[in-house]
C-alpha cells in the first residue's frame, strides 16, 4: 500500500477532515485518522490538507514521536511530473538565523584553531629560548 503513487492532483482531491492527504518529503499521508489528535489542533492540518505539507511540517520542529505517527499514516509516495510545484525540500540552515548561526561558528572555530596555532607556536619558541639559555 505505502508504494502506491500518487500525482499531485490525485493529492489534491483529498482536502477533506474525513479524506485528508498531505505530501511531506515526497511521500503521502492521510492524515484523516489524526486530525483530531493532532496537538497541532486540525486548522493547520486542513490548511495544508492535499498539498505539500513539508515545510509546514518541519518548521514547527515535529518530534521524534510525530515522524513515528507519520509512518503510521503513510499511504504512498508522490509522482512528480513536469510542471507540478517544486519539491519543497527542507533544508536545515535555510533560514536566515540558521545560517548566521552557522556562520558565526565556522569563523569561529577558525579563530580557535589560530589561536591555538599562535599559542603553540610561541610556547615552542619560548621553550626554545629557554632551553638556548641554560
Ligand atoms: C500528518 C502530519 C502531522 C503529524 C503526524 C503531526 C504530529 C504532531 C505531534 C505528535 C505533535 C506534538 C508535538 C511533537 O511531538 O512534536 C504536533 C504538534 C504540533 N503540530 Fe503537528 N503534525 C503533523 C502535521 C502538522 C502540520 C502540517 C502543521 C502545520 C503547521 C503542524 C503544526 C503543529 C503545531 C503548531 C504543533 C505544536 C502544538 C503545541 O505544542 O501547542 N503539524 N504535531
Amino acid at each position: 500500500m505505502a508504494d502506491k503513487e500518487f500525482t499531485y492532483s490525485d493529492v489534491s482531491e483529498h482536502a477533506t477532515k474525513k479524506d485528508l492527504y498531505v505530501v511531506i518529503h515526497d511521500k503521502v499521508y492521510n492524515a484523516s485518522s489524526f486530525i483530531d489528535e493532532h496537538p497541532g489542533g486540525e486548522e493547520v492540518l486542513l490548511d495544508v490538507g492535499g498539498q505539500d505539507a513539508t515545510e509546514a511540517f518541519e518548521d514547527v520542529g515535529h518530534s521524534d514521536e510525530a515522524r513515528e505517527i507519520l509512518e503510521g499514516l503513510i499511504v504512498g509516495k508522490l509522482l512528480r511530473k513536469d510542471g507540478d510545484p517544486k519539491p519543497k525540500t527542507y533544508e536545515p540552515g535555510a533560514t536566515s538565523t540558521a545560517t548566521s548561526d552557522s556562520a558565526s561558528m565556522g569563523v569561529g572555530l577558525y579563530v580557535f584553531i589560530l589561536i591555538g596555532g599562535v599559542l603553540a607556536f610561541g610556547a615552542y619558541k619560548y621553550l626554545q629560548a629557554q632551553q638556548e639559555g641554560q
